[in-house]
């Protein structure tokens, strides 16, 4: 089913994610978000387009709880998550998986022992931290590495592999989270473009199949168009545009980008090195699983 037949046969649905009024303001800082109200069914793929400073990736880390949005409701499954604390945010981040720019692999571990990170929501700290995983866990990452093509590499250091590779270890974490939600925060911008399908195919498939909502900020409006059922663009944190991909003319996207280019399908390949400077702080902040899982305590 493609994206667009897909979108109609949502159209009922009760929403996976709300978003009512969120604003978020940085200490001392205008709004990098204002009142941005919007819906995400499950199944449903929608992508937030904006140029760079938007607010794409606060609207994601308001809605996975690595920031607080100062105003508004977030509601998840109908319960609003935008002050949830304790048992309630354990409960909404097992449910809300993520996947990074930069992957957040752990690089010296293996590919399946990255995708076994997954559980960590659902064990205690303890077990987590000993690695300790069911022969059940184990044979279900493999069939995650799978599905993602992935599986001859399971065994293979994360360091070893391309950037594509990473980035579907990094999808088949998330699988095994067994998410309602999945956000993507510019999953396909560090990666060439056969690499950036393979891996926006991937995401359609699990929202189709899988019945999986999907938030994805993306640079390539192209790819929304393609891939979406539904785009939500932000300019300077209001959203001001919030409808089909067929909808979205060229005018609205020069619009909504002002003076800055949209990219293309092919977003600048980064280098190694920078990537992995990117990538090093993320790997210490509380979106990865292991921090997650020792801030949760036992689950
Ligand atoms: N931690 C922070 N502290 C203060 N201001 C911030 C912080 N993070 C983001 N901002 C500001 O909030 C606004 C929105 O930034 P955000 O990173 O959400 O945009 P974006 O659309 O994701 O941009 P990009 O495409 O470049 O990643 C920007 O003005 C940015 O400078």
């Amino acid at each position: 089913m493609d994206g667009h037949s897909a979108h109609a046969s949502l159209a009922g649905d009760v929403p996976l994610l709300e978003m009512r009024s969120v604003s978020k303001r940085y200490d001392g800082r205008g709004r990098a978000l204002s009142e941005v109200s919007l819906k995400v069914a499950p199944g449903e793929l929608v992508a937030v387009i904006g140029s760079s400073g938007a607010g794409k990736s606060t609207l994601l880390r308001c809605v996975n709880k690595l920031i607080d949005c100062t105003e508004g409701e977030i509601l998840f499954e109908g319960r609003d998550i935008a002050r949830a604390r304790g048992r309630e945010l354990r409960h909404a981040r097992r449910r809300i998986a993520m996947i990074f720019q930069h992957y957040n692999l752990v690089y010296r571990a293996t590919a399946i022992e990255n995708v076994l990170q997954g559980r960590l929501g659902y064990k205690s700290a303890v077990a987590g931290m000993l690695g300790r995983y069911s022969e059940d866990e184990k044979r279900r990452a493999f069939e995650a590495l799978d599905r993602v093509g992935m599986a001859p590499f399971a065994y293979k250091r994360a360091d070893q592999l391309s950037g594509g590779q990473k980035q579907r270890v990094g999808i088949a974490r998330a699988l095994l989270q067994e998410p309602a939600l999945m956000l993507a925060d510019e999953p396909i911008a560090s990666l060439d473009p056969k690499s950036s399908r393979t891996v926006m195919e991937l995401l359609r498939w699990i929202a189709t199949e899988l019945r999986v909502g999907c938030l994805v900020n993306l640079h390539q409006v192209d790819f929304a168009l393609e891939f979406s059922d539904r785009v939500v663009a932000l300019k300077a944190g209001e959203v001001v545009f919030d409808g089909a991909p067929d909808r979205l003319t060229s005018a609205t996207i020069a619009e909504i980008y002002g003076e800055a280019e949209p990219r293309g399908a092919v977003g600048p390949t980064e280098s190694a090195e920078s990537v992995e400077a990117a990538a090093a702080p993320c790997r210490n902040a509380g979106s990865c699983p292991v921090e997650a899982v020792l801030e949760a305590g036992v689950a």
